[in-house]
């Protein structure tokens, strides 16, 4: 999997080389490039922005450094199978990232993602790329950033992740919230007996059945509370399959 950043702070995804992504990239599992993209202004000043047709506060990012950005990735070159790499934008207004895109990108062989700030991207840009990418406007959640540098450390770790080799213990990806629709059951360690705080008991039962029906009833009650959006999306043979107890 190759991913290549774009942003005007390419030292915000410095943390990409650290941990895991970082000992994947050593590992030859992950090719990681982070672009400056005042590499491509040509003006003295390295100009990226500039104010809104409109009217409105705030700047908007010149579309043509973006351009000769893109351009410079060799979109176009791919092989017919490989297809056209997907071009990620970070942005409020875009589709919410969720662990089933994680999983749709990470089977990709070329990501891209452009780091907007300011106002935005001009939104040409989108549109021209769209010759020589699947462009997909993405959005973190509900809440608004500065730039779309950490929604891309949030996505690249994501989807880094689920590669094969990446994580030592591949199980530890089985049983994630959102792997089946559901949040993680409650997690737990020695000592049993923690200031006066016990563990579960069935936990320490060794009955693997009883184990498994309580991590599983304590998925759905987790999530009946907490994310009952989730719920609603669950069949009722999934629902009627665990007692709540709600
Ligand atoms: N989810 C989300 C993305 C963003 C931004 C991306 C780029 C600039 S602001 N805010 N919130």
């Amino acid at each position: 999997m190759r991913f290549d950043v774009i942003s005007i702070f390419p030292e915000y995804l410095a943390p990409l080389e650290l941990s895991l992504i970082g000992k994947a990239r050593q590992d030859g599992l992950v090719q990681l490039t982070v672009h400056d993209l005042r590499d491509f202004t040509h003006d003295r000043h390295r100009t990226v922005d500039d104010t809104p047709y409109g009217g409105g506060a705030g700047m908007v990012m010149k579309p043509e450094p973006w351009a000769q950005a893109l351009e410079s990735l060799k979109p176009g070159t791919e092989t017919l199978e490989a297809g056209q790499p997907v071009l990620v934008v970070p942005s409020p207004a875009g589709e919410v990232f969720t662990q089933a895109i994680a999983e749709e990108l990470a089977a990709e062989e070329h990501l891209v993602f452009a780091c907007g700030r300011y106002e935005g991207i001009d939104e040409r840009v989108l549109e021209w790329a769209a010759q020589n990418y699947r462009v997909r406007p993405m959005s973190l959640g509900d809440y608004v950033l500065n730039g779309g540098e950490v929604a891309v450390l949030a996505m690249v770790e994501a989807v880094a992740r689920l590669l094969p080799g990446v994580v030592g213990n591949p199980e530890s990806l089985i049983e994630e919230s959102h792997q089946d629709g559901l949040l993680e059951y409650p997690v737990y360690t020695k000592p049993s007996d923690w200031r006066d705080n016990q563990v579960p008991e069935v936990l320490l039962s060794g009955n693997h059945a009883k184990i498994a029906r309580f991590r599983r009833d304590e998925q759905l009650r987790r999530t009946a509370v907490r994310r009952p959006d989730l719920i609603a999306q669950l069949s009722v043979a999934e629902l009627n399959k665990a007692d709540l107890g709600l």
